[in-house]
Formats: structure tokens, C-alpha cells, sequence
């Protein structure tokens, strides 16, 4: 049996499936964090929260884990693998200005030139006092599958992106080595491979079976990705979380960090997208999920709301505008909820359409299908609207969960007939 463990912005998610990709037991870890001092202790006290939460048979079953974490979200730890400092997350746009100093060394339009990189991150974080005690620069799924296989400096090539990881070379760029960095940056393997066995302290503590295998990690869109089932080029998926990110399945590799599009390499074909901050954890400023769910099915569909809203959380945009000063736009505020929403909704549904709508003419395969993954995918109004404006079809992932995603990269790598191009022979690992 292999489990799947997904951390996303609002909580953890574990996910057990059989060799069959069966679901045998879902365990779920909601973050009531308020402090970002927090962030490290909730995601120790969630990692083993899930485990505990597996009956002690399940446990004893299981072969492989595979954690995905959000992308970007990055942190220094000494060498005992303490983080030293508070984690900088995915969305967080205090490097920005460390972008002047790379664009010195980086090639043009190099994602790592966002205002969120994983690169301009370790940058700003080089001046913190506290990197005196540093030792590596890891990202989120990376310490996660510390804490479970014990060895520090381990990556994945869909985590490294960000931080500038050369992805078709499969090797850090020269550029890069020549920023002389003093810290140590991970070694890089492929998403789903092996990296070691299960801690024999936590195989023993919870049951495991002593050869249990911790792989390599990849990023939570990415983990929706494979969880949705989408295969063939020009397929996508559109993960509606707290935020909203695109990943169109494309034979073309498409880069331009003026707009935030990356690519990132899935097997021999490329997920090429973005990640906006518009989305969920919008939405749940202002509406709980049953008010969601309720208000959504009072919206009229044969009208428009003509509302015209960028709903933010705060200032700052990474895609399909990359702009860290982006203000909200959030008036005309109507005083009815169920018209607020359908703005709501209908804005973000065509922020979505220009996401994917760029990624297009930037060269990516022609959009055939999308399918939805994330809190927002059981909202059918919103699919309906999304429709609209995407003009294909809106389809349901076969599951809607990064969790299922990890579980199955932990299954079968990235060795997967979705990650091939037609006619490709499958070749061990890449
Ligand atoms: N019925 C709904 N319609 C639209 N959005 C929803 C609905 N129910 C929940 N959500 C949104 O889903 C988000 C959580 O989705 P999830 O995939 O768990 O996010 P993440 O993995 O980023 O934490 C919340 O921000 C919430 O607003
Ligand atoms: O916004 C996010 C939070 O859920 C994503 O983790 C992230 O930005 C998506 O990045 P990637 O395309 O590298 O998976």
C-alpha cells in the first residue's frame, strides 16, 4: 500500500491507496495556525497527526510515502535539520527586491526572476542574523521527508524549479554556482524516486513495516495533476485551493517570468502554468463553505453579475500578472451575498481564462479539457461559469486531491503513461 501526504495552505491530507489506486483510508490535519512562528510546530504536529490517525493495521502495510508540499514555500535549518528562522510561504514577496541583483546572472524571463522565486527567497533570507546558524536551504516537502527519512539536502526537480534548478540538463546551472552561495543547496532526484527508509525510530513507534520507503516529493498542483487522471497533451488542470493554479500538459516548455509562467518537467512532456493568488482563501474571507455551497445555487446563470473584481487577499499578484503591488479590486461591493459571489466567481473564472489563455500564445499545446482539483471542484455553479469563459469542457477529476496525486506518484514515479509523449518508450526514471 503507498501513502500520499499533501500539505497545502489550509491544512494536511493523507491519502492510502492499494496497488489498484484504490482509496483505503483518508485522514485530514485542518491548520488553526495564527502565527507564522507557528508554521514549523504545525507541520511536525501534522505530519505525525496523520500518521496517527492510520489504524495500526493500514500502517503496518504500507511500502512507500510521498510528500508534496506547496511550491516555493522554503526555509534555512542548522545541521541537525532545526530550522533556524520562520519559513517564508509560497506567496510571500519579501525577496522581491533581491530580483535587481539577479537579473544580472540569470537568463531573461527566468522564473526565478518572480518576486516569489524560491531563489530571491534564499537571497533575503542570506541577511537574516539567523543564517549564521544555517546550514541548508530547503523547501517545505523537503524537511517534511527529513522528518520521516532523516537526511537533510534531499529535493525533488519540480520543488528545485524555483530555485533555479536546470530541470532538462537535471543539474544547477552555472549561473547559479556562480552566485557562490553559502549554504548548502539540495541535492536534486527525481519526483516519486526513493530517497531512504523510514526512520526505524517512527517504523517502529507507528508500526511500520521496516523497509517502508519515504520518496521524493513534488509540488501540491502538481500532486492535483496527477491525481486528476488528465493524460493526453493540451489536457489541463486547474487546481481551485486557497489559491488558483494552471497546469496545462503541453510538448512545448514555456517560461516568462513577466507574466509568472514556468514550466515544470513532467517525465518527457512539460506542466506548463502559473499560480495566481486570486482563489479560495478568498472566498473564505468573506463566505464559510456552506454559504459557498448554498449561495452558489441562488446564482443566476442567465445573467451576468457585472461585477468586474481582481479579488485579492492582500497587494501582490504572481500570475497571469506578476505584479507584487497588484492592489485588490473588490468594489462595488453589493449589499446582496448571492451577487457578491457570482462577481466573485465570475472574475476569478476569467482570471483563470487569461491564465490559460497566455500560456497558449506563449507556444503551450492548444487548451482540449480542463479538469478541476481542490476545495473549489465540487462547486458545479462555478464549473458552469468557468465553462463560459475557458470555452471547453469543465470536467471533474477522477480524484480531487493532491493527496491521491503523492499516493500515487509514491506508487508508480513519474513513470506514468501521463507523462510520456504519444509513442514515447518508457525508460527508467526521468
Ligand atoms: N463550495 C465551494 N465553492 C468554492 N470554493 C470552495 C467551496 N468549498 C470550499 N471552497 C474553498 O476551497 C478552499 C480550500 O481548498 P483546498 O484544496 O483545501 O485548499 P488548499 O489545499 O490550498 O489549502 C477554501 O479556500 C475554500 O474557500
Ligand atoms: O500557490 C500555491 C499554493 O497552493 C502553489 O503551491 C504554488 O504556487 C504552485 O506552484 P507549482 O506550479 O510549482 O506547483
Amino acid at each position: 500500500m503507498y501513502l500520499g501526504i499533501d500539505f497545502g495552505t489550509s491544512g494536511a491530507r493523507g491519502v492510502v491507496i492499494d496497488s489498484f489506486g484504490s482509496i483505503l483510508a483518508e485522514v485530514r490535519y485542518p491548520f488553526e495556525m495564527s502565527l507564522e512562528s507557528d508554521l514549523i510546530k504545525c507541520w511536525r504536529n501534522a505530519l505525525f497527526s496523520l500518521l496517527e490517525q492510520l489504524s495500526k493495521g493500514l500502517r503496518g502495510e504500507i511500502t512507500r510515502i510521498a510528500i508534496n508540499g506547496t511550491s516555493s514555500t522554503v526555509l534555512l535549518c542548522d545541521a541537525a535539520g532545526n530550522p533556524v528562522d520562520a519559513p517564508l510561504l509560497y506567496n510571500d514577496a519579501r525577496g522581491a527586491g533581491m530580483r535587481e541583483q539577479l537579473k544580472n546572472v540569470a537568463p531573461p524571463n527566468h522564473t526565478v526572476l518572480s518576486a516569489t522565486s524560491s531563489l530571491v527567497k534564499l537571497l533575503w533570507m542570506m541577511q537574516l542574523p539567523s543564517v549564521s546558524k544555517a546550514k541548508y536551504f530547503l523547501h517545505q516537502a523537503d524537511w517534511l521527508g527529513f522528518l520521516l527519512h532523516g537526511k537533510l539536502g534531499v529535493s525533488d526537480y519540480h520543488n528545485a524549479l524555483k530555485l533555479g534548478y536546470d530541470v532538462e540538463a537535471l543539474q544547477y546551472p552555472e549561473w547559479l554556482n556562480r552566485l557562490q552561495l553559502s549554504i548548502q543547496l539540495p541535492e536534486v532526484v527525481i519526483p516519486g524516486s526513493s530517497v531512504g527508509e523510514l526512520r526505524s525510530d517512527i517504523a517502529g513507534k507507528y508500526n511500520f513495516p521496516k523497509n517502508c520507503v519515504v520518496c521524493a516529493g513534488t509540488t501540491d498542483s502538481i500532486a492535483a495533476f496527477i491525481a486528476s487522471g488528465a493524460s493526453s497533451t493540451g489536457e489541463a488542470v486547474t487546481s481551485l485551493g486557497s489559491t488558483l493554479v494552471l497546469k496545462l500538459l503541453s510538448r512545448t516548455r514555456v517560461d516568462n517570468s513577466q507574466y509568472g509562467i514556468y514550466s515544470h518537467r513532467f517525465g518527457n512532456l512539460w506542466l506548463t502554468g502559473g499560480a495566481s493568488n486570486t482563489g479560495g482563501a478568498v472566498l473564505k474571507q468573506f463566505f464559510s463553505n456552506e454559504e459557498l455551497e448554498n449561495f452558489s445555487q441562488e446564482i443566476d446563470l442567465n445573467e451576468s453579475s457585472g461585477l468586474d473584481y481582481y479579488p485579492l487577499l492582500e497587494a501582490g499578484e504572481r500570475f497571469p500578472i506578476n505584479d507584487p503591488n497588484l492592489l485588490p479590486k473588490l468594489e462595488p461591493r453589493p449589499d446582496n451575498s448571492v451577487e457578491f459571489l457570482h462577481g466573485l466567481l465570475e472574475s476569478m473564472s476569467r482570471i483563470e481564462a487569461k491564465g490559460y489563455k497566455l500560456l497558449q500564445e506563449f507556444g503551450a499545446d492548444k487548451l482540449q479539457k480542463v479538469y478541476t482539483a481542490g476545495g473549489g471542484a465540487k462547486n458545479q455553479v462555478w464549473s458552469e461559469i468557468r465553462k463560459r469563459y475557458l470555452g471547453v469542457n469543465v470536467v471533474s477529476s477522477s480524484n480531487t486531491e493532491a493527496a491521491y496525486g503523492s499516493a500515487l506518484l509514491a506508487m508508480n514515479g513519474l513513470n506514468r503513461e501521463q507523462c510520456q509523449k504519444p509513442g514515447f518508450s518508457k525508460k527508467p526514471g526521468f
